[in-house]
């Protein structure tokens, strides 16, 4: 569609659903208007200093991603494609930028503002930039981002070339580019006539009722069934992606599934189910792990291989969900609220790209209930309950899971043969909720045990904080809320001291 509407001689927005290939549409564009600019003044394709195209992102992993995709199309044409990454040490900075030409410079608005005032030459030539390019605009262009934004544009010259693009770029968007940037006059390019609908179709999209008291044991249910399904279909694993509110509450959940269902820390390894332990890896990304590591993670994720029953789950913040691709993810859960609804739309879009199809199931307490009515309202969005795990799973889930806890409170007590629990761990059947309930709480015993008070502790005040902060925005009766996020705490109730967490 961009293709299509070349040659141009217009600034582009561009907006379409969320994974539908918004990266090469915009790198195209860029590449044939940069061949015109070298056309028109052939000295500025072999002047060391000039810099034809900026992009600028706002995460590592989505900078690397553009990187790649760029250098399949620039670098046939010998072309100079440079990422700005961080962790990369100034030398070795300087040096790429001293040595190659900046056809394509790609980076982070923190990693462009870094190196341009650390660099002299660097910082020279981004005033000879041709071409901005904004991807994710919107994200780019909140209060957050903004200052640093302004910083860029006002290095760059006055007469440049934009493209603007996101799933989610809107008017307001473009108010904010024109208000505080250029009297901006630009093509808007959308490859839907409906503008609300963002989200594929694709994508099966429903919701869960889950208290907070509940999360991890019906979570547990969700994902061990999906990977069921996919192993009964031609022994395929599951690439599910796991959204928490924030960085200590995805880690909180990531290192009790390490344990429920991951082959580290697996004490008792005969109690997995077969094929199981071996064949489910557990991933945590977020913005405190270190950039090397990101980028391992990353990578490893995205090439993960689903094939004899192998699964892989990560477990993330939003620093995963704009613009990252990582194809053939099955599943996307979300554990209580986005920050808002674009960052639903965002999350939701991890699964479903390239035309493949997804699911997304977003678990809700009562607190949550208000973002049904924003995605309505915003995007015409009818989000139903999930038929599959309705009420009364969650309804018997509760009533096997206290069975099998009393059940182990007897162990504990010398009451029980532990081989026979154990033997029952063992069994495969996931229907049978005792029995998936048993094993849930036998691997909880350790959970419990290994995971530090601290850990508890700073993952509850996190997600308090955070619904401190949105709770304007979803309309959420804070008292309420804070008693049933605290409720998550029951399930580490055994085996550990329960916290005292001020509300
Ligand atoms: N012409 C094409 N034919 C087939 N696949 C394509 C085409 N263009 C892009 N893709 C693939 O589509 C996937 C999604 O592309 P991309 O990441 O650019 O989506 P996006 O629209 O930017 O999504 P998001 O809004 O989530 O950032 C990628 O795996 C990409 O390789």
């Amino acid at each position: 569609m961009v293709l299509s509407l070349l040659p141009f001689n217009q600034n582009l927005v561009i907006k379409s659903k969320t994974g539908t290939g918004k990266t090469l549409a915009y790198l195209v564009a860029a590449f044939d208007f940069l061949m015109r600019v070298y056309i028109v003044d052939p000295s500025r394709a072999i002047k060391r200093h000039n810099l034809g195209i900026l992009v600028v992102v706002p995460t590592q992993e989505l900078s690397k991603q553009v990187f790649d995709i760029a250098q399949k199309i620039f670098s046939e044409y010998k072309l100079d494609v440079i990422l700005l990454k961080g962790g990369m040490s100034y030398g070795l900075k300087s040096q790429m930028v001293l040595k190659n030409r900046h056809d394509i410079v790609i980076g982070t608005p923190q990693s462009i503002l870094y190196f341009s005032a650390q660099n002299l030459f660097f910082g020279t030539s981004i005033k000879s930039t041709s071409m901005l390019i904004l991807d994710e605009a919107d994200k780019l262009l909140k209060s957050e981002n903004l200052i640093a934004i302004s910083e860029i544009i006002k290095k760059c010259p006055k007469n440049i070339r934009t493209i603007l693009t996101s799933a989610t770029v809107d008017k307001k968007t473009m108010d904010i580019f024109g208000r505080n940037f250029y009297d901006y006059k630009y093509k808007l390019i959308e490859s839907t006539e409906n503008t609300n609908m963002i989200i594929v179709d694709a994508i099966k999209q429903s919701y869960i009722k889950s208290a907070w008291d509940i999360q991890l044991p019906l979570l547990y249910h969700v994902i061990l069934t999906r990977i069921a399904q996919a192993n009964a279909k031609n022994n395929m694993g599951c690439k599910i992606i796991i959204f928490l509110p924030t960085v200590s509450s995805s880690s909180l959940f990531a290192n009790v599934f390490e344990v429920l269902l991951g082959s580290k820390d697996n004490i008792y390894p005969k109690y997995s189910s077969a094929g199981q332990s071996n064949s489910i890896n557990i991933f945590h990304l977020t913005g405190r792990v270190e950039q090397a590591q990101r980028t391992d993670l990353s990578i490893k994720f995205k090439t993960y291989d689903c094939s004899e029953n192998r699964s892989a789950i990560l477990f993330t913040t939003d620093v995963t969900s704009r613009g990252i691709d990582y194809p053939n993810v099955d599943l996307v859960l979300q554990i209580g609220l986005p920050f808002n609804n674009t960052q639903y739309v965002h999350r939701v879009g991890r699964s479903g790209r390239a035309g493949a199809k997804g699911e997304s199931i977003i678990f809700l307490s009562d607190s949550d209930k208000a973002i049904i009515k924003i995605l309505k309202e915003s995007y015409d969005l009818d989000l139903k309950i999930n038929q599959e795990f309705r009420n009364d799973v969650t309804v018997s889930l509760r009533h096997a899971l206290k069975k099998a806890e009393n059940e182990i409170e007897m162990l504990r007590n010398g009451y029980y043969d532990k081989d026979n629990l154990i033997a029952n761990t063992g069994n495969t059947d996931l229907n049978n909720m005792t029995i998936l309930m048993q094993k849930y709480a036998n691997k909880m015993e350790i959970v419990k045990n290994i995971t530090p008070l601290h850990d508890l502790r700073s993952s509850l005040s996190s997600l308090l904080n955070f619904y401190k902060l949105v709770s304007k925005y979803y309309e959420i009766d804070n008292d309420r809320n804070n008693l049933s996020v605290i409720s998550l705490v029951k399930l580490f109730d055994k085996g550990i001291k329960k916290p005292n967490i001020a509300t």
